[in-house]
């Protein structure tokens, strides 16, 4: 059975001129990462805070399990649905110990005192804050503040637990450490988690599903690996990883989910679920399926070198073809602009839709 089931949402703020929300659906089974991703006002946290019930829907039902917990205007209070939440701002009680903070809800839920002192310092310890029990979080940095707050959505036995960007808040290096506890955590506890971000390399990394956002409307929800390699449309193509757009002809019929296709004069192999209903196509081509050959044949693109930036692992180079399009490639060294190149494509994806 799915974790939660989202049909038809629709939220709308009074004072807004569109949907926050609009006619969402979506099945998330149990045990599942989902990655709401997307540009700033799509709508995520909004999600986010339906299936918590912090908002209600206007229309559409959320079902957490076999529960109905929202449905039109009758709806469940947010501590009756069995969720823990971790927000960006960690929202740590200033006054309260860390284990206090983490063992309060137990406490409410009158839960035996030995119980209580054992769940709390075993999920101090899976979060790496052995020794903190008796610190006040004034004194913790932001990544332990952070694990506070995952310790304590954790140490309640809900079965789903929400994230609303808990690692914005943190620099890059402790963001990085932060993630493996989160993978960690989820691998080892078999939760099902919700987990917004505008961060697509944590959506990457942390997700079995990820769902991305665009004014309201979820456009695509799939594995990562699926989002990266096969974007539904330009929007998502630029809002995911690295890449060129390029503008091509189909040139045959389609065999083996490929399609051949013609670029500045030359023919090279694209991927597609299916036949475009139109010969003009748009395809993404990533960085890293472009090579720069010694000679090409007729299946090169040649193309002059316009600039590149120094990425690390590699540079990515700028380059112009015959026809004016512009495209990306990464290669390990450095190339003066006005270089002559022969590229080979060794992939490419036929956008869906334009
Ligand atoms: N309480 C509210 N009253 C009115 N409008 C709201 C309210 N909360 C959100 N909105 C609007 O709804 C839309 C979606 O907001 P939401 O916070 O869900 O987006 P988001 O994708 O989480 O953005 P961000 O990444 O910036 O947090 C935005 O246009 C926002 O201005």
């Amino acid at each position: 059975m799915a974790a939660i089931t989202l049909k038809n949402i629709t939220k709308r703020f009074a004072s807004a001129p569109s949907a926050a929300v609009d006619d969402v659906s979506l099945e998330v089974p149990a045990g599942a990462f989902l990655a709401l991703l997307g540009p700033s006002g799509c709508g995520k946290t909004t999600l986010l805070r339906l299936i918590a019930g912090l908002e209600h829907p206007d229309t559409g039902t959320i079902r957490l399990g076999d529960r109905v917990v929202a449905e039109g205007h009758r709806a469940l209070d947010p501590e009756r649905r069995g969720v823990g939440m971790v927000f960006q701002s960690y929202a740590l009680w200033p006054h309260k110990t860390v284990a206090r903070n983490v063992s309060y809800s137990l406490e409410i839920a009158g839960r035996p005192r030995a119980e209580i002192a054992r769940a709390t310092s075993a999920m101090l310890e899976r979060v790496g804050l052995v020794g903190f029990d008796d610190r006040l979080p004034e004194t913790l940095s932001g990544g332990q503040r952070q694990r506070v707050a995952l310790a304590r959505a954790l140490v309640q036995d809900a079965s789903i637990v929400l994230c609303d960007e808990p690692l914005a808040n943190l620099d890059v290096h402790l963001r990085d450490t932060m993630l493996a506890t989160f993978a960690d955590l989820h691998r080892s506890l078999g939760r099902t988690f919700v987990y917004v971000t505008h961060d697509q390399a944590e959506a990457l990394a942390l997700a079995t599903t990820v769902a991305v956002m665009d004014k309201g409307r979820i456009v695509q929800a799939a594995a990562p690996v699926e989002i990266y390699a096969k974007p539904a449309n330009r929007a998502l193509a630029g809002f995911i990883g690295r890449g060129s757009l390029i503008e091509a002809r189909v040139a045959g019929p389609l065999a083996d989910g490929r399609v051949p296709v013609t670029v500045a004069g030359c023919t090279l192999s694209a991927r597609a679920d299916a036949l475009p209903a139109e010969e003009r196509v748009t395809m993404l081509v990533r960085p890293e399926a472009v090579t720069a050959i010694a000679a090409g044949g007729a299946d090169a693109l040649r193309a002059t070198v316009t600039g590149q930036i120094y990425r690390g692992a590699a540079f990515e180079t700028a380059a112009v073809l015959a026809d004016g399009q512009r495209l990306l490639f990464d290669r390990p060294e450095p190339t003066a602009s006005g270089t002559e190149v022969a590229l080979a494509v060794r992939d490419a994806w036929v956008l869906p839709e334009a």
